[in-house]
């Protein structure tokens, strides 16, 4: 699902006004009337029922008890998006109070008649006496896209008695107090249970910490349309279902194991080869043809022997850990055996001394999925891996999670946090390569540039392994067949999919560990066969 930035979105707007020729006042009514509808299915769940020129004409609402819904007015559109829904709900006969945060003389003009508007209709505004506490529903029409946090004054006391009162919030486009870009938010942000988004979703309310504050989203359509958008730069994504039914490839009846690649393995140190388990079968469960371990000699049969049964352990020269000519070639030699290379989970940081061995392994001309240890050698090189991008001329998906992305970029992992769709789409141009940066919502950047959110996972992710299982997964994908960016895509989709699916089955989000996945990625991927099939028959 398209996503739009505060600037792409200021952007469209104008566009709708100045070359559609759709009146601002005809936008605002628009999204004035889908407020007033999800306001009425907050108080009693009516809302979709039956249409509005039916409710008014029949003034059904004015036998009913009277419910208050006060609405929180800024001086700008946003603040004339509430007035236009107070001004609905007024009229059916729901008790409206407005509250307004600024001298009626600072109104914008716009907001300015749409408050003559309500009043017109004999519309109230908020006395002494009235109270946010006594509201049913508090509408936050403060701030949308003109708004640049901090929040200022006199708008802080507001937001702070919205949070006091307790009562369900919706809010106008995003959360007054919320950035629409990053997701980051003010320490009043207002924590809404319902959105309604004008025009199109954006980026900050499905990335934490914004997520949390946005609650149930509706978006209030404005008939902008999908290629306009891109047109003028829109470039993020939420991860739906759908979309990833899209991407879908089903398995030919006629195929063999080789028409699902070969990946190969370089994973796993003394006391760390659980991590190459992980990523070998992750590799199979994606449905790759053939999937090898690449495993020094001197690693003892006991750990081979614990690897899945499948998995085809192929032996590079000298011992764990030591990057030699002789290992590097004959690791090389592996490597031209398979279609798809995952390097990193588990490996140790040993290759931070033998730069000759991260340069022929960025030389390898496969696609390649790069994890955790191999991306802090990456990071610890001298010039900060930038000459191991600039050598490696196939395809890489790297998988980091914050920290790891952090040493990457050089900044420190809070900084990260703090916008993650903005490093990871800066740093997927700069390398080139697929960014997956993991986490709650995690980040996947392409240097198209395209940047999606995904949608699934739960916090039984976060436990030792997870990471490891995914690397795996993607390089079975790319292997079996899919496009770098589907393979990101599905992957961190099904893998997300699969923890949720455990966790409300067999498993809870504190219970479940790595390997309780593979079970349920065959249930994921039914779905979105299922999806796949129901969007063709429609
Ligand atoms: N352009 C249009 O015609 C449309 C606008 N729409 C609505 O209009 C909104 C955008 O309207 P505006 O551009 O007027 O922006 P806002 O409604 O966000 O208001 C901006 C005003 O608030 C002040 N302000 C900004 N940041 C502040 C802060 N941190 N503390 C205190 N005051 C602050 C600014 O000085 C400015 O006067 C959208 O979010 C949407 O709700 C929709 O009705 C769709 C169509
Ligand atoms: N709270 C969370 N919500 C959703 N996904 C999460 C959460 N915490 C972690 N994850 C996911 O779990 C995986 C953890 O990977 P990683 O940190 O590399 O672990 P490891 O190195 O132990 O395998 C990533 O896919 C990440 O996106
Ligand atoms: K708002």
């Amino acid at each position: 699902m398209l996503l739009v930035t505060s600037a792409e979105m200021q952007k469209l707007d104008t566009v709708m006004i100045e070359e559609i020729g759709v009146a601002s006042a005809a936008l605002m009514e628009s999204v004035g009337l889908r407020v007033a509808e999800v306001t009425m299915d907050m108080v009693d769940g009516t809302g979709a029922h039956q249409s509005m020129g039916e409710r008014v004409s029949s003034r059904s609402r004015e036998m009913d008890s009277r419910k208050m819904i006060a609405v929180v007015v800024g001086k700008g559109h946003n603040g004339a998006d509430g007035l236009v829904a107070a001004r609905y709900l007024h009229v059916l006969g729901y008790s409206v109070r407005v509250w307004l945060t600024s001298d009626e003389r600072d109104l914008s003009h716009l907001t300015h008649i749409q408050l003559c508007a309500y009043r017109n209709v004999h519309g109230r505004l908020a006395e002494e006496t009235d109270d946010l506490t006594q509201a049913d529903v508090i509408i936050d029409a403060i701030l949308g896209n003109g708004s640049q946090l901090p929040v200022r004054e006199p708008l802080r006391p507001f937001l702070q008695a919205i949070h006091k009162a307790h009562r369900p919030v919706l809010s106008i486009d995003f959360p007054t107090g919320l950035d629409p870009d990053s997701g980051q938010v003010d320490v009043d942000c207002v924590k809404a249970v319902r959105t309604v988004a004008c025009g199109l979703s954006k980026p900050g309310l499905y990335v934490e910490p914004g997520r949390a504050y946005a609650g149930q989203i509706t978006i209030a359509s404005l008939a902008i349309s999908y290629h306009m958008a891109v047109r003028h730069g829109a470039h993020h994504f939420l991860v739906t279902e759908q979309d990833i039914a899209k991407r879908y490839r089903r398995r030919p009846q006629d195929s063999h194991k080789g028409s699902f690649g070969r990946v190969g393995v370089l994973a796993g140190s003394p006391g760390m080869y659980g991590a190459a388990r992980l990523a070998v079968e992750g590799a199979y469960r994606a449905g790759a043809g053939l999937v090898y371990y690449f495993a020094p000699e001197d690693l003892s049969d006991t750990w081979v022997s614990g690897f899945p049964v499948e998995a085809v352990v192929k032996r590079y020269a000298g011992r764990a850990g030591v990057w030699n000519v002789d290992a590097i070639a004959s690791l090389l030699a592996l490597f031209a055996q398979v279609d798809v290379g995952v390097i990193g989970p588990g490996m140790g940081r040993s290759m931070q001394d033998s730069p000759e061995a991260l340069l022929a392994l960025a030389q390898l001309p496969i696609p390649l999925v790069l994890d955790a240890d191999f991306l802090q050698v990456v990071a610890a090189s001298e010039d900060g891996g930038v000459t191991f991008f600039e050598h490696r001329k196939h395809l890489t998906i790297i998988t980091p999670h914050p920290k790891e992305f952090a040493q990457l970029i050089k900044r420190p992992t809070s900084v990260v946090q703090e916008n993650r769709l903005l490093y990871a789409k800066e740093y997927a141009v700069k390398t080139q390569t697929i960014v997956v940066l993991k986490g709650a919502g995690t980040v996947i950047a392409t240097p198209e540039p395209a940047v999606w959110i995904n949608s699934t996972g739960n916090s039984g992710l976060a436990t030792g392994g997870t990471g490891d299982v995914l690397a795996g997964l993607l390089g079975g994908l790319l292997a079996s067949g899919y496009g770098a960016e589907s393979a990101a895509l599905v992957g961190v989709y099904v893998h997300g999919k699969a923890a949720e699916l455990a966790c409300t089955t067999q498993y809870s989000q504190e219970s479940l560990v790595a390997s309780d996945l593979f079970a349920w990625f065959g249930t994921a991927f039914r779905q979105i066969s299922w999806e796949m099939d129901i969007s063709h028959d429609g």
